[in-house]
């Protein structure tokens, strides 16, 4: 087994791997809701030891639809993980978000289909508070880390909606433009349910998103395409790990506190004295403080 490691990075689209991480070991984790996307990089980054894991495979071999959102989370929980980075790429729905620019989201809107974004059933029920899907501290850290880096030619747009769609197929126009009237900022199609499942395993999490591109809905820029995305990434990944870098470097010197780390304390509707052995077998590593 692993050491306990309290930083956790989850890369999207183009960022398979942290170039800086040293002392690597992979860990394959089991889980009670199967196997993640792919092994665990843990390895040392600035001093601390990290979780690394590539959301979509190291060889991006999981859509959107397919990714075993639940396993990835349990894994990071049961490597100790407290804080979770998540580095996503994204389209903008905002003509100030340019490409190549960074966006620290506070909000969602679930435009998804077909997801599990739950931990709980089979006899026990709870319902975290959602109003604030982002954890605010950890998003305070991600943003003055960026700001201290002054990147060239990257601005930082602090807040904004993210809305997570279900995909494969980008947007039609209409859609697009619909996301803008509600006043959208990003769009893309994985952190949503993510979100939900570390603020449910009272993981602290924030979103580090990467634009790459206008989505389909402006006149002066070509539909998003996958090259696109990936050349704007690659463009850009130097920048996202220097970022991941600082902002590890100031969580391990000064952990903020986060309403995430106690979620479930006023969540749970079942009395867990009366819920389901099997379950509470199950979901035990996420319920133990509370059984
Ligand atoms: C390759 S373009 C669409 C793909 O990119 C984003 O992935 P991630 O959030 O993992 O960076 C988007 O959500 C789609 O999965
Ligand atoms: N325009 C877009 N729509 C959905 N997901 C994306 N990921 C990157 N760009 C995207």
């Amino acid at each position: 087994m692993a050491d306990q490691v309290k930083i956790g990075i989850i890369g999207g689209s183009g960022l398979y791997k942290m170039e800086a991480l040293k002392d690597v070991e992979e860990v394959q984790v089991e889980t009670p809701f199967g196997s993640p996307s792919d092994a665990l990089i843990v390895g040392t980054l600035e001093g601390t030891r990290v979780a690394f894991l590539a959301r979509h495979g190291r060889n991006h071999t999981y859509m959107p639809s397919e990714l075993p959102f639940r396993a990835n989370i349990y894994a990071m929980k049961s490597l100790g993980v407290e804080y979770l980075i998540s580095a996503s790429a994204v389209g903008s729905l905002k003509a100030e978000a340019k490409p190549l620019d960074m966006v620290i989201p506070d909000q969602f809107i679930d435009r998804t289909k077909n997801r599990v974004s739950t931990f709980f059933g089979e006899g026990i029920v709870g319902h975290i508070a959602f109003g604030d899907p982002i954890c605010r501290n950890l998003a305070t850290v991600l943003s003055e880390a960026i700001e201290s880096l002054n990147l060239p030619d990257v601005t930082l747009h602090r807040g904004g909606t993210y809305v997570c769609m279900e995909g494969p197929a980008f947007s039609t126009k209409a859609e697009s433009n619909l996301y803008r009237s509600w006043g959208a900022t990003i769009i893309g199609m994985t952190n949503l349910p993510e979100a939900k499942l570390a603020r449910e395993a009272e993981i602290a999490y924030a979103t580090l998103a990467l634009v790459t591109d206008y989505d389909c809905w402006h006149p002066d820029h070509d539909s998003v395409t996958v090259e696109m995305v990936i050349g704007n990434l690659q463009k850009n990944a130097v920048n996202a790990q220097r970022v991941i870098l600082e902002t590890v470097r100031r969580l391990s010197h000064n952990p903020p506190p986060s309403d995430a780390h106690s979620a479930l304390k006023y969540a749970i509707i079942t009395p867990l004295d009366k819920a389901p052995v099997a379950t509470k077998e199950k979901l035990s590593l996420l319920l133990k403080k509370y059984l």
